[in-house]
């Protein structure tokens, strides 16, 4: 049969056309890559491995199905992105200690929506900005004196109001979710703006809610919101227009704080956060730095989106694992008995002569991998790491959650056993592989706060009630929900309180 040119319409050409560019620009893409990527999964033209996590509904066990048999460092792209994986300990510690993979992909949605642009704040900062962003709040945090001593009674406080909170259930079941969050998202509160809520107040109910949804929809690893579309905020419907609807609302929520401050006037003794930086800001005042308005809400913006979810996401893992293992509730309970007493709450200074308990709070944190992939790198140049390239552009992963749980490294790892940290002779032994905030030049700035809130808020709770799967309730889960966080599925829990304890809650 000939072929009858006279047939051809333009967009028969300009399909073609259309074709031929796309080839072309694979073909480009592929001669461009080095040879030595790291290992990893083929996959389709264009689409990258996307078509191996649309079948299968557990990501985590995917890509540590690829950790097994490419090794310790994996490469595959999504669509045309390329992205790597680490897998094991050294390799995350080499590879972030590197100062040419620290920067960010780019986060569309909270640029587009905050108004902020491409480098404010702090959890997607990159260059200069990330790093004078960084320094002033660490440098904040050790002025408020927060992981410290000073910070206790703060925290404590807020840990005594979630108590009284929790004890108003009388041992009814409840689903702890909110208390916890209520009480990681006051300790917050208070550093930023100098407020503490009442857990009641509807200002501070509605951030909860705006928090919440986010993070828990944002896809595995966050990666909703690296969507590398320019506009992607403006979506009109789905997870993505909620997302930015309540970003809106969270960053007028900000503004308002800011304002408020403004307005009354920075004291001689700056209160919080935003004092600092409002004092920070007037030094710097035509100097050319990162610090302005929109950095100040951005920076405001992270602490929250990161140090919320996370934490409680913790704390509600430690009354799942407590329920589920009575008889390690119990031996943590006989330990702070004989340390603490029945007279008084638990401390921070208690910390080292409660070694079972610390390993208990370890091994919940390996289990549980809160932040499962950690927070995607960026290489800014081509690096080599372990011989292999990896090129300008690529996102990087830590596989946080298979170091922390690979057979390679932990022996019997899918079992739960507090004593994997204990020494023969009972003392706490640290584990390098335990990379429960990451590791390197980005490591986790709220580490020492998290580190606090988890001990004082497990120890204290543990003081003063025994946690119960309800009677009659569906059997407990140990899975997990993969979203920003990976969190427990929803369950219910009894809080009995236990004797003797209930003057320290009056
Ligand atoms: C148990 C609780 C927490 C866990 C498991 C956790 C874990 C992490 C991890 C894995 C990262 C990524 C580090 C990297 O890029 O390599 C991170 C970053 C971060 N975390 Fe946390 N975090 C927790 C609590 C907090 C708290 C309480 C705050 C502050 C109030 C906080 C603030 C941040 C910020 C601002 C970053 C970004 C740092 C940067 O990009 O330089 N986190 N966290």
């Amino acid at each position: 049969m000939e072929f009858d040119w006279h047939q051809l319409t333009p967009y028969h050409l300009l399909a073609t056309a259309l074709v031929g560019l796309m080839a072309a620009w694979f073909v480009k893409h592929l001669m461009r890559l080095p040879k030595n990527l790291p290992p990893g999964p083929t996959g389709l033209p264009l689409l990258g491995v996307v078509s191996k996590f649309f079948g299968t509904s557990d990501p985590l066990a995917l890509l540590s199905e690829w950790a097994d048999m490419y090794g310790e460092i994996t490469s595959f792209n999504i669509g045309t992105q390329l992205v790597v994986l680490l897998n094991a300990y050294e390799v995350v510690a080499e590879a972030f200690r590197h100062p040419d993979l620290q920067d960010r992909p780019r986060c569309r949605i909270k640029e587009e929506v905050s108004g902020c642009g491409r480098n404010a704040g702090l959890l997607i900062g990159v260059g200069q900005s990330w790093k004078e962003q960084r320094k002033f709040t660490l440098s904040v945090f050790r002025s408020l004196g927060v992981g410290k001593k000073s910070y206790e009674d703060t925290v404590a406080a807020e840990m005594t109001q979630l108590g009284r909170a929790i004890k108003e259930k009388k041992g009814s079941p409840f689903d702890p979710n909110i208390l916890l969050g209520q009480a990681v998202a006051n300790v917050i509160c208070t550093i930023i703006f100098g407020t503490q809520y009442t857990y009641s107040d509807t200002e501070f109910q509605q951030l909860l809610s705006l928090l919440n949804f986010s993070m828990r929809r944002s896809g595995v690893g966050g990666w909703l919101f690296f969507i590398p579309i320019p506009g992607i905020s403006k979506v009109p419907f789905g997870v993505i227009k909620t997302m930015a609807s309540n970003a809106k609302e969270f960053y007028a929520f900000i503004d308002g704080h800011i304002e408020t401050h403004k307005k009354n006037g920075v004291p001689d003794v700056p209160r919080d956060f935003i004092d600092q930086y409002l004092i920070k800001l007037k030094e710097m005042k035509g100097t050319k730095s990162s610090f302005s308005h929109h950095s100040l809400k951005s920076v405001i913006a992270d602490l929250f989106f990161a140090g919320m979810e996370t934490t409680t996401t913790t704390l509600k893992w430690f009354i799942l694992y407590m329920m589920a293992y009575p008889e390690v509730q119990s031996r943590v309970q006989a330990e702070l008995d004989h340390v603490v007493g029945r007279e008084r709450l638990p401390g921070l200074s208690d910390g080292k002569n409660l070694p079972y308990t610390c390993a208990v709070i370890m091994e919940v944190q390996r289990k549980g991998a809160v932040v499962a992939m950690g927070v995607p790198h960026l290489a800014s140049v081509d690096v080599t790491i372990r011989g292999y390239t990896i090129p300008k552009g690529t996102i990087i992963y830590p596989n946080i959650w298979k170091v922390m749980n690979s057979k390679n490294f932990w022996d019997d790892s899918d079992a739960f056993k507090p004593e994997r940290f204990l020494s023969e002779d009972g003392k706490l032994t640290n584990r390098q592989e335990l990379i429960y905030f990451s590791t390197g030049r980005r490591i986790c700035p709220g580490e020492q706060l998290a580190r606090m809130e988890t001990f004082l808020g497990f120890t204290s709770l543990l003081h003063r009630f025994t946690f119960k799967k309800p009677d009659n309730s569906p059997p407990l889960s140990l899975d997990a929900n993969l979203g920003g966080t990976r969190s427990s599925l929803p369950y219910m829990t009894c809080a009995i309180p236990r004797e003797s304890t209930e003057n320290l809650l009056d």
